[in-house]
């Protein structure tokens, strides 16, 4: 057995054993009915070496994680020019929250906050139907998984859509300031359903390998980003991946990373390994609870923090 795989197995351990879980999001109702006791781990470094634990391979809802991918899809079509649309600096706030957008006259403060999340949706459509720029994100998901079995929860998706309000107002506000070019039911559609998608951790830990090897497709090595692009993602997930907790998650494990309410984290450890955790209680600011407590775990044990041992 590695070490990784031996670290690995130890925190899926201790998590189990742990009385404190968080709370599932309930304001997804589909979100409310998942069994807060689950737990799993994969780190998959850069050699292709699969360390995992626990519930490693059930699926689950992604939903904020995914906007690390429809950003580097955003860059990839529109470059540069999608900065003018959204910002680069962290929010401060929580990852629904309205109020700034008055102030920065509907221009989000980056790209994973809600807004910023829904900008970067938009610049994806540009014009298209939402069926292929739906497509095309799921082909994204499942070319950088290597894994055809990457599926939109269909139920999570309608679930959302239903009860999405704060996000139609954030949507509307930005089209009333010409932030958003399409139709806001489209924009609105493609962001719900990319933030249903289903992913386990193997996946997940897959899919984010690029970033941890200067943009190259793990397998095919081709290049998915120059390695300039993921040196930035990776940046502005360590500011902004978990909103108004970034800098408490910087503090306690020193690594790029970006939550999603379905209680995902994806990390990366630059030039060592993709990491997905997924317990799905939360904490106060909607980060996985236990998943940051295991990835605190991980790279103290590791040594693996960008900031040093
Ligand atoms: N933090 C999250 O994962 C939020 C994503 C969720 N789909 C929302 O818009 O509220």
């Amino acid at each position: 057995m590695t070490d990784i795989q031996r670290v690995v197995e130890e925190i899926a351990e201790e998590m189990r054993a742990r009385p404190d879980r968080g709370e599932v999001a309930t304001y997804i109702p589909e979100l409310a009915r998942v069994d807060v006791r689950q737990f799993g781990l994969a780190v998959i470094d850069t050699e292709g070496n699969v360390a995992a634990a626990g519930d490693c391979d059930v699926p689950f809802s992604i939903q904020s994680v995914s906007k690390v991918f429809t950003l580097t899809l955003a860059l990839g079509k529109a470059g540069d020019r999608l900065w003018k649309k959204v910002g680069r600096e962290p929010s401060g706030s929580a990852f629904n929250s309205i109020v700034q957008l008055e102030y920065e006259k509907g221009i989000p403060r980056n790209p994973f906050i809600n807004a910023g999340a829904i900008a970067v949706t938009d610049t994806i459509l540009s014009g298209h139907q939402p069926r292929e720029a739906l497509g095309e994100i799921v082909r994204f998901m499942r070319f950088l998984a290597d894994d055809q079995n990457v599926h939109i929860d269909e139920a999570v998706a309608a679930s959302e859509q239903r009860t999405g309000f704060r996000n139609a107002a954030l949507a509307n506000y930005m089209k009333a300031y010409g932030v958003l070019e399409n139709p806001v039911d489209f924009t609105l559609g493609v962001y719900f359903h990319h933030c249903a998608i289903a992913m386990n951790c193997r996946q997940l830990a897959m899919a984010g390998r690029f970033l941890a090897q200067r943009g190259k497709h793990p397998v095919t090595g081709l290049s998915v980003v120059p390695p300039e692009r993921a040196r930035r993602i990776n940046a502005v997930m360590l500011t902004c991946g978990h909103y108004d907790g970034s800098g408490e998650f910087a503090y306690r494990v020193g690594l790029p990373g970006k939550s999603g309410v379905g209680g995902g984290i994806l990390a990366i450890a630059p030039g060592k390994a993709s990491i997905a955790v997924w317990a799905p209680g939360l904490d106060a600011a909607g980060n996985s609870h236990l998943g940051r407590i295991a990835l605190e775990a991980l790279t103290r044990r590791l040594g693996w923090s960008i900031f040093g041992a």
